[in-house]
């Protein structure tokens, strides 16, 4: 199926978070002179934006279009019919339910799940803004390269199937900016959540020098993971093959532009989780979502070894070479991942 094509102009649209990606979406909104209002949780960051162009805590590296307004208030983007959400997974449930809002469309662009509940984010905004048509947005994107207005594809995945898709696509699509429909919210969010885990793990194997061959064995054996965690949780395997599971997947664990792959990688060279989190004012969804992923795989028999050797080397339960070690002298089994 296509979209339509760009609604009015005049359509401001919201949102939520200006960490690197909200920004980084703000950017591409305004691209085409659309106004874009973004709520950023730091004052100092909404007069930054407003006066001089820039984010120059999360996203130094673009000069901000002159239709983007930031502000402080959640209730400014209470009015706004399309609201893209884009704070930390952990932090949905609190910055959505201040929103005094009804209905409406909420496009969910946080890859994570949330620790203590297990819940997606759909499941955490179906809670927070009950009554809102809710979608996913998710694929293979480096905020900085959508920021520069490089050909990126996304999965948005609407709950509100095909008339939802219209809607948005027509307001989200920009000549650099293709999303691809879904129906499948939560085969999106799924492949958005496992691949950060499964990042770290890449980077772990870039520090220790593993080499290149290492690094795609833990793609593939890492997707076959992906894959029986997401079929189990309802996942279509279209999905998780496509720009949100498999793309995002390659994309992350192949470049230390990914604040997952990079932890992993200090973790490889020797570093504990909690000395490199300590020091970062950004996010790694990874940290939060691996021992949750892993309790929810646990819970229903799924296998994730992988995931299970991140929460290890996370807890600081062995040095790296040693969680290396364990995972390679696991016995010998056949290929086929959903077995
Ligand atoms: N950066 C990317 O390239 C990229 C791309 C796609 C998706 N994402 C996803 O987008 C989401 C946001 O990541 P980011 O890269 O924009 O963030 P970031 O690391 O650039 O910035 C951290 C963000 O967390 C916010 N924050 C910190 N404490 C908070 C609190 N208590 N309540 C609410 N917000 C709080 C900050 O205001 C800031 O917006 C994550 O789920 C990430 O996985 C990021
Ligand atoms: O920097 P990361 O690891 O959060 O990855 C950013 C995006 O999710 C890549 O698609």
């Amino acid at each position: 199926m296509t979209g339509n094509g760009r609604m009015g102009a005049g359509m401001q649209i919201g949102v939520v978070g200006a960490g690197a990606w909200g920004t980084a979406l703000a950017q591409m909104l305004a691209s085409d002179g659309r106004e874009v209002l973004l709520w950023a949780r730091e004052p100092d960051l909404v007069d930054q934006i407003n006066r001089e162009r820039r984010n120059g805590l999360f996203l130094p590296s673009a000069d901000l279009h002159p239709t983007i307004r930031a502000t402080a208030s959640l209730a400014d983007m209470a009015v706004l019919p399309i609201l893209l959400l884009v704070t930390p997974a952990q932090h949905l449930a609190s910055v959505l339910g201040q929103i005094p809002r009804s209905g409406g469309d909420i496009v969910l662009c946080a890859k994570g799940i949330e620790a203590g509940t297990g819940r997606l984010m759909a499941d955490v905004a179906r809670d927070a803004a009950p009554g809102a048509d809710l979608a996913v947005l998710s694929g293979p994107t480096f905020a900085h390269e959508v920021a520069a207005g490089l050909p990126t594809a996304v999965t948005l995945a609407c709950a509100g199937g095909e008339a939802q898709w219209q809607r948005l696509s027509a307001a989200i699509a920009r000549p650099a900016f293709r999303p691809y429909y879904s129906d499948d919210v939560a085969g999106a969010e799924i492949g958005g959540a496992v691949k950060n885990v499964l990042a770290i793990a890449c980077g772990v194997v870039d520090g220790l020098r593993l080499g290149q061959n290492a690094r795609a064995a833990l793609i593939s054996r890492g997707f076959a993971e992906m894959q029986r965690f997401g079929l189990a949780m309802g996942a279509q395997a279209e999905t998780l093959s496509g720009l949100s599971g498999l793309g995002d997947l390659v994309l992350t664990c192949s470049s230390t532009s990914s604040r997952n792959f990079s932890l992993g990688k200090a973790l490889g060279e020797g570093a504990s989780a909690a000395s490199v989190l300590s020091n970062r004012a950004t996010v790694a969804e990874g940290a939060f979502t691996a021992p949750v992923l892993a309790g929810l795989a646990r819970d229903r028999g799924i296998s994730m070894p992988i995931v299970e050797a991140v929460v290890a080397l996370l807890e600081g339960q062995a040095p790296a070479h040693k969680v290396v070690a364990s995972l390679l002298s696991r016995p010998l089994r056949a290929e086929n991942p959903l077995g």
